[in-house]
């Protein structure tokens, strides 16, 4: 198996959503096969949150077991527990509050209405992912991380030209005046995202097509965060036809 990035472009996001599911589910089952427990790392874009939706009415949404699937977040918004901006409250209604889990396989960062400070909550989610680290690992091993991109290029909460994606020691950063609302963010670190197994890149619309153009043909991370992004085994762009309006003929594998 190669680690190379593919693009993998489908007619519209509609279709994208049913195939990004269709995996997920096949390959949830797959590992689970393999492993006591596996872990997922979500997003809180528009196509992140269909995903789940359509992995929540599908019919074999039930073959998984999901008490043995942990998941986790890329970034959160800093706001409170239940704000609508929170991508955690997103994941639960478009998914996790209908299928049958544990709160402990459920890895939320602190809302802003906790008792923690901005960096505290930072401190805290690290120790989170250490508490769960895998192995000799200083981090769970993430089996599948979904990743959103913004037209600026940004992925999680790390957004171009920012100190943040170069953040080569912490494991989760606190971010502040970002440039997307809200001003505060958490977002787990460039090198973190990039230990995971698999990478899934998740972009519909063509306000993406541009960046996504850009990341493939080589831009810098710091100028393109999505641009630094690379799974261990595999990084996947599951993207629509009117995002992959820039990107080579030859780098694209067509599902339709
Ligand atoms: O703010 C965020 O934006 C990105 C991309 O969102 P999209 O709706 O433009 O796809 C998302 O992946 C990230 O989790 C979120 O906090």
């Amino acid at each position: 198996m190669t680690n190379d990035r593919r693009v993998l472009v489908h007619s519209d996001a509609e279709a994208l959503a049913a195939s990004i599911t269709a995996r997920f589910l096949t390959k949830a089952i797959d590992l689970l096969d393999e492993r006591e427990r596996i872990n997922v790392v979500l997003e809180g874009g528009r196509m992140g949150v269909r995903v789940l939706e359509t992995i929540n009415a599908s019919p074999a949404r039930d073959g998984v077991d999901w008490s043995r699937v942990h998941f986790w977040w890329g970034d959160e918004r800093w706001v409170p527990a239940d704000h609508e901006d929170r991508n955690d409250v997103k994941a639960k209604r478009a998914l996790l509050d209908h299928i049958d889990q544990p709160t402990e396989c459920v890895h939320a960062f602190a809302a802003s209405d906790s008792d923690l400070t901005l960096d505290e909550a930072a401190a805290a989610y690290a120790a989170e992912l250490e508490a769960h680290a895998d192995h000799d690992s200083a981090l769970p091993i993430f089996d599948i991380t979904f990743l959103g991109v913004g037209p600026d290029g940004h992925t999680a909460s790390l957004f171009p030209d920012r100190a943040e994606v170069n953040e080569r020691d912490a494991t989760v950063v606190a971010v502040r005046n970002s440039p997307k609302p809200p001003a505060e963010r958490l977002s787990l670190t460039r090198h973190v995202l990039n230990s995971s197994q698999r990478i899934w890149v998740e972009m519909s619309g063509a306000d993406k097509a541009s960046v996504l153009g850009l990341a493939l043909a080589g831009a810098s991370y710091a100028e393109v965060p999505i641009a630094g992004i690379k799974g261990r085994k595999r990084t996947v762009f599951f993207v629509d036809s009117a995002a992959a309006s820039e990107v080579p003929e030859s780098l694209i594998a067509r599902d339709y």
